[in-house]
């Protein structure tokens, strides 16, 4: 067997559904080595609430992590000020991005070989006056690189996207030549290094109804798409499109291909989710650490309830542990 690989998994949101199903994780016999980045009083106060035996135990860098059902290893992070279930607070928010932190910098060092996080409540953070989008923005900007990728996938469907959090009244403007070049490559990039594509076939989808109509509908596929996808597919990018995006999702297009690239948000994620939330995982592309999460929300509804289900999760451990191993194996490579 091979050495375990250890991931910093983020408990997200406290008031979510993150803590508790860090702790379910708790109760299973694990592959990967979990350090979970979070306060230690509002994990021991979940397992409390929902009855859970679960043990704690604190790790520092370099130890070996907790494998065994009922005890989990916490990176303990202070200042998570209300532990309370289902209600949110914005004097949390400080707390909740040192967790991010936390775990990005024990990437970047080495401590750990990658991170998960448990979802966090985007609105919540801005309500504390800190400017936020998300994880894959969050993580572009602490990293320092110019340009990530999000890409939620499940076994059957992958979907990356050019523009992430965006009012949609902003998409068609931030649709330009240099980010929609810079996102193909690196998404061509990854499926080859994490996925062992060979050469990726992508579909892309188009911006406007039926792909602009010939530019009835729209110029944006005519003056930005469409010699943008030519001047790839001269580089050896495998690219189809772009093309119109109601009907990309059929299995005519989807049976011979390796990955959508969806224009925009909610264009490319309600049909993965319809085909597959609660088993997808969330993936940040581009990142010179590995970095997964699950594909749903904080959940509020249910936080407490101990009805979350953690197959996300479990996915985005699988995932995040398989491109960790991907990671270690190159670095090697190129050592010898
Ligand atoms: N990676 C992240 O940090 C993400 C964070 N969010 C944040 O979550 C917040 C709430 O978003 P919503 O749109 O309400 O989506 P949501 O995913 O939290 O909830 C949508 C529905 O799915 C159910 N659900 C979600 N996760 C579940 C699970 N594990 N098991 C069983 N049922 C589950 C909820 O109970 C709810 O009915 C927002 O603030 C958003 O920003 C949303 C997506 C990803
Ligand atoms: N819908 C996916 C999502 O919003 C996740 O965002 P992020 O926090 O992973 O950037």
């Amino acid at each position: 067997m091979s050495e375990p690989v250890i991931l910093a998994l983020t408990a997200g949101e406290p008031a979510g559904i993150g803590p508790e199903l860090c702790l379910q994780l708790a109760l299973e016999p694990r592959q990967a080595g979990i350090v979970v980045v979070a306060s230690e009083a509002l994990l021991a106060e979940r397992a409390r609430m929902l009855g859970l035996e679960v043990e704690l135990h604190p790790w520092q860098p370099g130890a070996p992590p907790q494998m065994e059902s009922g005890h989990l290893s916490v990176w303990p992070v202070e200042g998570c000020e209300n532990l309370a279930a289902g209600k949110t607070n914005p004097a949390n928010s400080r707390y909740v991005l040192k967790t991010l932190k936390i775990a990005a910098h024990a990437c970047l060092n080495g401590d750990v070989d990658g991170m998960v996080t448990a979802p966090v409540h985007k609105g919540v953070i801005n309500e504390a006056g800190i400017a936020f989008s998300g994880h894959t923005e969050f993580l572009q900007e602490l990293c320092g690189v110019e340009r990530v990728v999000m890409m939620l996938a499940t076994d059957e469907l992958r979907v990356a996207l050019v523009t992430t959090h965006l009012p949609l009244r902003d998409v068609a403007d931030a649709i330009t030549p240099e980010r929609l070049t810079q996102v193909t490559r690196i998404l061509d990039a990854d499926l080859r290094t994490f996925f062992g594509i060979a050469e990726p076939r992508i579909l892309v989808a188009g911006l406007n109804p039926h792909a602009g109509e010939g530019g009835h509908l729209g110029r944006e596929e005519i003056e930005v798409i469409e010699p943008t996808l030519e001047k790839l597919r001269r580089e050896g990018i495998n690219l189809t499109g772009p093309l119109p995006a109601d009907t990309l999702f059929t299995p005519h297009w989807l049976d011979n291909a390796d990955a959508v690239l969806a224009m925009y948000h909610d264009q490319g994620l309600p049909v993965l989710k319809f085909q597959g939330f609660g088993r997808a995982v969330n993936i940040t592309l581009g990142l010179p650490i590995v970095r997964t999460s699950v594909d749903h929300g904080t959940a509020l509804d249910l936080a407490g309830t101990g009805k979350a289900d953690a197959g996300s999760l479990h996915t985005a451990i699988r995932v995040g542990e398989h491109m960790a191993r991907c990671r270690k194996a190159a670095k090697q490579e190129s050592k010898s």
